[in-house]
């Protein structure tokens, strides 16, 4: 198992792409920290989590708070250390994408976009650090930024600097955190079914225009990010630092 004896903590995983990557943590080996927004429906998809991860012999525990509060980062270090006894993975992983036209983006879906994707993913990566830091052995550190990091969304114009953000912020991370032995790697994902895209999606139209433009031939499952999270998080990539996986079927290369 990749992930024996760790403990992972992955923000947004109730659902979509977290959820996924921490079912897959737990799999191998990992004690899993279900982070999620806190709402009810959050809460109750966290447990139903707890208990598929339960049916196969893993352990997890959830912890609720808004992603764009800088506290919750503290306090989902501080959920897993009381659990588990330590921090050695942190997957950064919660997100909104609400797409909307430039021209008239009201100031708040602007400034809770920033918030929740990145200044909360911040203040969260900063308290895993020092944790892992005080621990004194390394750990893993994993931003799920985007293929939108690379390349533009003219929807996305508040949501992609906060995917380029969490590229960026793994470079310097990586730099920073290096002589303490925590890595910091980014995943990429292209376009990947879940809720997060699903009412762009069901324009049938956008939907076969994104398939056709992988070159693989079909949009993401979240399964399909989760084994490069696993890897990135493993002693598999222990050289691996500051480094961004694409996870896309080959939909960032095509030009044509
Ligand atoms: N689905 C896709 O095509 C892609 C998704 N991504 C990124 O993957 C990440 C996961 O998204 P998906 O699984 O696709 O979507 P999703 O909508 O299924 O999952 C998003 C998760 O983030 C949580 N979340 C949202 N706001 C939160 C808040 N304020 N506090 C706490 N948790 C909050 C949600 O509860 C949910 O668990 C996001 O960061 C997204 O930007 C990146 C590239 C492509
Ligand atoms: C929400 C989008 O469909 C999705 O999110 C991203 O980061 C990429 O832009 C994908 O297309």
């Amino acid at each position: 198992m990749l992930l024996a004896d760790k403990t992972v903590i992955v923000t947004g995983a109730s659902r979509g792409i977290g959820r996924a990557a921490a079912r897959e943590c737990a799999r191998q080996g990992a004690r899993v920290v279900i982070g999620h927004s806190g709402s009810s429906q959050g809460t109750e998809a966290a447990y139903s989590l707890i208990e598929e991860i339960k049916a196969f012999g893993g352990q997890a525990i959830e912890v609720g708070g808004d992603a764009a509060d800088p506290d919750t980062g503290d306090k989902l270090v501080a959920a897993a250390v009381q659990a588990f006894g330590s921090v050695d993975v942190f997957v950064n992983n919660a997100g909104i994408c609400p797409f909307h036209s430039f021209l008239d983006m009201p100031r708040e879906v602007y400034l809770k976009t920033i918030n929740t994707n990145l200044n909360g993913a911040y203040f969260a990566v900063q308290a895993a650090a020092n944790q892992m830091k005080n621990q004194g052995r390394g750990g893993a550190i994993i931003a799920v930024s985007s293929i939108s990091a690379l390349v533009g969304g003219g929807m996305q114009t508040h949501y992609t600097p906060t995917k380029a953000g969490l590229h960026s912020l793994m470079q310097s991370c990586a730099i920073a955190l290096g002589s303490y032995g925590i890595r910091c790697n980014s995943v990429l994902p292209g376009t990947i079914a879940t809720d997060i895209n699903k009412d762009d999606l069901a324009d049938e139209e956008k939907l076969a225009y994104m398939t056709s433009r992988t070159p693989l031939g079909r949009l993401g499952e979240p399964d399909d990010v989760a084994g490069p999270i696993v890897f990135l998080a493993s002693d598999m990539a222990r050289y691996v630092t500051g480094a961004s996986l694409l996870v896309d079927g080959g939909l960032f290369v095509n030009l044509q």
